[in-house]
């Protein structure tokens, strides 16, 4: 009997490899190339070499398969990359029920358990982002830059003409937090340091419930995430602030209905305005503001910081942009339409965000079904599939001197007849896909724009900054796909003598 089963086992140990290969063969991605090992349980070697060194493996499938295909490995699952101006359009144009940014992002960040399977049915905030937000840019703006201005004297403090050595990832992160949150919630919350912890440590919360679903077997999610995932306790702690709010604001309008003078123009309103009469959208408010912050805090941020680095590096920058605000506001004062004449301005935020970024790739795609690209790629259904967008925008072919940080590149571009706006911050194209382009595009980049632009014209009109090893700008750190300004970086300000 134990012969029979030692007979059995080594039978099986040897056939588990030949079967472990044919697999991998016979899988329809092996025909696309990898970048590192693919062969089974080898990959998981090259998704640690992903996870610390993506810069380099992106780097390296762009330069030997640029205009087709290459993969890399993440933990649980092979990321098909494609590139080449043809390929992204292709990508761009598959409806929905083909390639699904919605079940892409579902997989990549098991949205069902970290943000609750209520965040999937019914994605009201988008349309008020679109139509509401985005329209509301000009009425909103004095509110935004009161906030900031609020903010940076509370966040930095400076005395006389001292240098003050600032930390200024997190206190960027605060100051967006807080201007976003302005327009969000509103005056005092914006200001609540407990629901301002909450709205920024949510974005970790997902990642870290993300992790914890990824290592759980599927069968057993459910209940894992029902006690080990920290997105519950942030929403039942936000949903404790926020509450007393949103009866309020429901009582006013019961009360007050076509009469209400004072009502709010937010976020907060737009969206109850949206959910009356519908229980379930009612139930899902905190969930749905929880998800714009996850949305709009981290991107801003860290997009703020990286352009603030390129400023502190290279003071010279400081000037031309500084005449520009000055000359702008003193003819139309504080206003939207000020803001869009700020060109240069415009331009350094947009090359800040081709050279840095906050992610290496763009347009997440779920393939829902084969799809053949004109390369002759053969995508299975169930693959994501991502753009390289960090290699696309150091790419000489569509940017001369590419690696190069130009802070006027783009503002030049634009002083060609016609090419007004094609060059815009917030204009998205197959050379240009910080934002994602197409039908999916973020369609908060408006308010980023303005509030980015806002929180870089405030800086340059009030502060000096530099960095403590003057003209050096600190590294970016990539993890996977992310890339994060320096953390730890500090940059000294010196409120400006007028
Ligand atoms: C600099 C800041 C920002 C960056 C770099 C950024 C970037 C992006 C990217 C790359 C996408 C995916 C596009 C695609 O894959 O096709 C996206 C989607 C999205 N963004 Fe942003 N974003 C920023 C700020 C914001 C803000 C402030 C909001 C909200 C107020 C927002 C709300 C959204 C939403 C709701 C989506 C999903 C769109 C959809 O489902 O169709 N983002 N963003």
């Amino acid at each position: 009997m134990i012969a029979i089963s030692i007979y059995h086992l080594c039978i099986a140990l040897c056939a588990a490899p030949i079967v472990l290969l044919f697999e991998w063969w016979r899988n329809p991605l092996h025909k696309i190339p990898t970048i590192g090992p693919s062969a089974p349980l080898l990959s998981y070697i090259g998704a640690f070499r992903f996870f610390y060194h993506a810069r380099e493996m992106m780097q390296e499938g762009y330069t030997k398969y640029k205009g087709s295909t290459f993969k890399v490995p993440l933990f649980d699952r092979w990321l098909v990359v494609v590139s080449g101006r043809t390929l992204i359009e292709e990508l761009r144009r598959y409806p929905d029920d083909q390639a699904s940014f919605d079940l892409a992002s579902q997989e990549l960040l098991q949205i069902k358990y970290t943000f609750g399977p209520e965040a999937l049915d019914d994605q009201y905030h988008i349309d008020v982002i679109r139509e509401k937000l985005s329209r509301n840019l000009g009425t909103l703006l004095p509110d935004v830059q009161d906030e900031i201005q609020h903010a940076f004297d509370h966040l930095i403090r400076t005395e006389g003409d001292e240098w003050t050595s600032v930390h200024v990832l997190p206190i960027m992160i605060q100051i967006v937090a807080r201007a976003s949150n302005r327009i969000f919630v509103g005056v005092p919350y914006c200001r609540d340091d407990a629901y301002l912890k909450l709205a920024i440590n949510y974005t970790m919360d997902v990642v870290k419930g993300n992790i914890i679903m990824n290592l759980t077997p599927p069968l057993l999610r459910p209940i894992i995430a029902r006690y080990f995932i920290p997105t519950a306790k942030t929403k039942r702690l936000t949903r404790g602030i926020i509450t007393p709010l949103i009866e309020e604001r429901q009582r006013s309008q019961q009360e007050q209905g076509a009469n209400w003078n004072e009502k709010p123009n937010d976020m907060l309103m737009w969206l109850l305005d949206e959910a009356e009469g519908n229980d379930s959208r009612l139930r899902n408010l905190v969930t749905m503001l929880l998800g714009v912050n996850f949305a709009a805090i981290h991107t801003s941020g860290n997009s703020v910081t990286h352009a603030l680095y390129h400023l502190a590096a290279q003071t010279d920058y400081i000037q031309p942009l500084r005449e520009e605000v000055e000359t702008v506001i003193a003819k139309e004062g504080w206003t939207r339409a000020a803001l869009i004449k700020m060109w240069k301005l415009d331009s350094f935020m947009k090359e800040s965000q081709r050279v840095n970024g906050v992610s290496s790739t763009s347009l997440t795609r779920l393939a829902l079904q084969d799809l053949h690209l004109s390369d002759g790629t053969h995508i299975p259904a169930g693959t994501i599939i991502v753009v390289a967008a960090s290699d696309t925008h150091m790419d000489n072919e569509y940017y001369p001197d590419a690696s190069e940080f130009d802070p006027f590149r783009f503002s030049k571009l634009r002083e060609v007849a016609g090419e007004g706006t094609k060059h815009q911050f917030v204009s998205t194209s197959v050379d240009y896909i910080s934002f994602g382009h197409g039908k999916h595009a973020c369609p908060g980049r408006f308010f980023a724009a303005n509030e980015l632009k806002a929180m870089l014209a405030y800086i340059l009109l009030n502060y000096d900054v530099k960095f403590e090893r003057e003209g050096v700008r600190p590294e970016n750190k990539w993890v996977a796909t992310a890339i994060i300004p320096d953390p730890t970086a500090k940059v000294m300000f010196r409120k400006r003598q007028q």
